[in-house]
């Protein structure tokens, strides 16, 4: 499997006229030409944030369906929960109870699915709200992305919480981040507020990789009735307007909230289903974005040229 995301990768690319000839699964930091003067997490290799600017258009349930889809490829993925208020990648991912720290510093990611992640939400009760003023949350999270003893990942996916404040600027401050995923829906209200987060990610040398549209469609389960809930084609408008991918569209779909809901995402529970193949094809192109990237490993590089 992770033979095949290669291939696709090597192919991907070759097809793009790149001069790229050998690739290698999550190429190590790729955003040192942009972010130099930051240290990578030790055992990472891709950094991707996922962020939108509006709330509730669906952050949490791409950021756990896109890691899914590149584990089902064969890559070695983490999901760090960055949304320190509103924590929702543990229920999505089926877990619960406290990590392990067996030195009392460092704390052990807890597993899911073929997935590492820490949030806050293992680490505090579940009905505890966060009442913290922001330099509280940006220094948990430093603690989250540090004191993790992240395993060796091909990629860590980072879930932002909305918008453009402290936390996001905090992550794109502490380390290197390889690129950015924006998350919308089509509608004018939540396009408008993704522009802004693109915007966010642009100033501080974070290249935005693609747009995932969620919630494109609606196709009813009774009539077969298609309807855009939300307004059509916004994330193509956009993706048009500001020269980056339209990496998916994915429908408005009773099951990808119930599987979300039910700790088994899509990707894992209708493999077979579109929405499912939408989020590998999502995740293949996000692949493919970094493997092109440039980058700066000396070893790495040189065995990239042909
Ligand atoms: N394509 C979809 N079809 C149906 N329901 C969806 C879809 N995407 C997300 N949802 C549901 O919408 C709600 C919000 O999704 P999610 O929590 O992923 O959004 P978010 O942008 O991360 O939210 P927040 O702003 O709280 O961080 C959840 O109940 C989720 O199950």
């Amino acid at each position: 499997m992770r033979a095949e995301l290669e291939a696709a990768i090597r192919a991907a690319v070759q097809a793009e006229g790149s001069q790229l000839a050998r690739l290698e699964l999550g190429q190590r930091i790729t955003s040192h030409a942009v972010q130099p003067k930051l240290s990578p997490l030790p055992t990472v290799r891709n950094v991707i944030a996922v962020g939108s600017g509006k709330g509730g258009v669906g952050k949490s349930t791409t950021a756990v369906n896109l890691a899914l889809a590149l584990v089902a490829e064969g890559a070695r993925v983490g999901v760090l929960d960055a949304d320190i208020y509103g924590p929702s990648i543990p229920m999505m991912l089926g877990l619960s109870g406290k990590p392990d720290s067996p030195d009392g510093k460092s704390i052990e990611p807890m597993r899911a699915h073929g997935v590492e992640t820490m949030s806050i939400g293992f680490l505090v009760e579940q009905d505890t709200p966060m009442i913290w003023r922001g330099p509280m949350a940006t220094s948990a999270l430093t603690q989250l992305l540090n004191d993790t003893r992240w395993g060796d990942l091909d990629y860590l996916i980072v879930d932002l919480p909305p918008g453009t404040g402290d936390i996001q600027l905090t992550l794109a401050q502490k380390i290197p981040v390889a690129g950015a995923i924006i998350v919308t829906t089509p509608q004018d209200i939540a396009t408008l507020d993704a522009k802004k987060a693109l915007k966010m990610f642009e100033k501080v040398e974070v290249p935005v990789l693609g747009l995932v549209e969620n919630m494109a469609v609606h196709v009813c389960s009774h009539c077969g009735h298609a309807e855009h809930i939300f307004g059509e084609g916004g994330g193509q408008r956009m993706a048009s307007q500001y020269d980056v991918p339209l990496l998916g569209s994915l429908p408005l779909q009773r099951e990808i909230r119930e599987q979300g809901d039910a700790g088994v995402p899509i990707v894992l529970a209708q493999p077979d289903s579109a929405a499912a193949a939408a989020y590998r094809d999502a995740a293949r192109r996000i692949a493919v974005a970094l493997a092109g990237r440039p980058r700066v490993t000396p070893s790495i590089s040189a065995s990239l040229l042909s």
